[in-house]
């Protein structure tokens, strides 16, 4: 069934399904077989395959319970980042029910171009009021291109009276072959914040980054072009390029074998399929005044691994 909020091209389809909690789903795709599936529930990206029906998301085999989301994906944290504020892990979005946004505010021609999207918003229930006492809107357009390209495109409204500050992350579990595989290039010589060291802020020296251990970094990197980041998975022939607008940071996340099995919703040596690599701003939150919006984009293309990164002038 078309929803009226949804323009899209005649050759695309849009389906409504719902998942075995009850919650409705929105299945995106384009006229060569590539498809995209986004939850209400959190506004979660779950699922995202290619024209050959290959998964490029990771997600736990472990199912929580409703409202908590599954691990994978990817989620909207907001308005909190990680454990950085009082808030719960991540911000209080990717645990509440969206709605589907009838009629949002224009956005630029790249947002939906050829496409397939859907559009959602998140407004304050009186509980989230209670915990964080700022009226907002938040409005994510999930779109998926005509070459199979995700595009999130996340706008903070403030709607109160005063300004507020608030952190914004895309946590995106990209599918990996196995970790020990995994190469990210274009954060070569960036500074970075680690979580393993209380924050403490270093310089990478390294070629790119592998992982033979567990990994949790907050990359601080200047806003503007080129703004790309690539996974490259060797052995899966697959390599993710990430592109940022308003997104400073990017956040780099493997659990490894301790932490993840201490996690109740990460399966056995499931952390060696996943790679989390997050579009965000945190180090240097968003102050909104009353009025004013906040665009963040992130767009995911995947390429063949014979792919040459060093093409995407870093
Ligand atoms: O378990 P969550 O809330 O999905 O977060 C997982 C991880 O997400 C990463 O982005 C953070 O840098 C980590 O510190 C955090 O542990």
């Amino acid at each position: 069934m078309a929803h009226p909020a949804v323009v899209s091209d005649c050759k695309m389809a849009i389906e409504w399904v719902k998942d075995s909690k009850g919650i409705d789903q929105i299945v995106l795709r384009n006229p060569r077989g590539a498809s995209a599936k986004v939850s209400l529930q959190g506004g979660q990206v779950i699922s995202w395959r290619n024209a050959r029906g290959d998964e490029y998301l990771f997600n736990s085999s472990k199912v929580v319970k409703a409202p908590k989301v599954n691990r994978g994906g990817i989620a909207i944290c907001f308005p909190q980042f990680s454990d950085c504020g009082s808030l719960e892990q991540q911000g209080f979005a990717r645990n509440k029910l969206w709605i589907v946004d009838e009629a949002p505010p224009p956005l630029p021609a790249k947002s939906s171009n050829g496409s397939s999207f859907i559009d959602l918003l998140l407004k304050p229930s009186k509980e989230d009021l209670k915990i964080w006492p700022h009226s907002f809107e938040l409005r994510l357009r999930v779109c998926l291109g005509l070459n199979g390209n995700l595009t999130l495109t996340s706008r903070v409204r403030n709607i109160t009276g005063k300004p507020f500050r608030f952190s914004f992350a895309y946590h995106s579990y990209l599918s990996v072959s196995d970790i020990s595989e995994v190469r990210i290039e274009g954060l070569e010589t960036m500074d970075y914040l680690d979580n393993l060291c209380k924050k403490e802020r270093f310089t990478d020296q390294g070629d790119a980054i592998t992982f033979e251990a567990e990994f949790d970094r907050l990359y601080l990197l200047p806003l503007g072009p080129p703004n790309i980041v690539a996974v490259l998975d060797h052995q899966r022939r697959r390599t993710y390029v990430i592109r940022r607008e308003g997104l400073s940071d990017v956040v780099v996340w493997n659990p490894w074998a301790k932490k993840a099995k201490a996690m109740a919703d990460m399966g056995v040596d499931e952390y060696r399929r996943m790679v989390c690599v997050d579009g965000a701003k945190v180090a240097n939150p968003i102050t909104l005044k009353p009025g004013e919006e906040w665009t963040g984009r992130l767009e995911i293309t995947v390429a063949p691994s014979s792919f040459n990164s060093e093409g995407l002038c870093f």
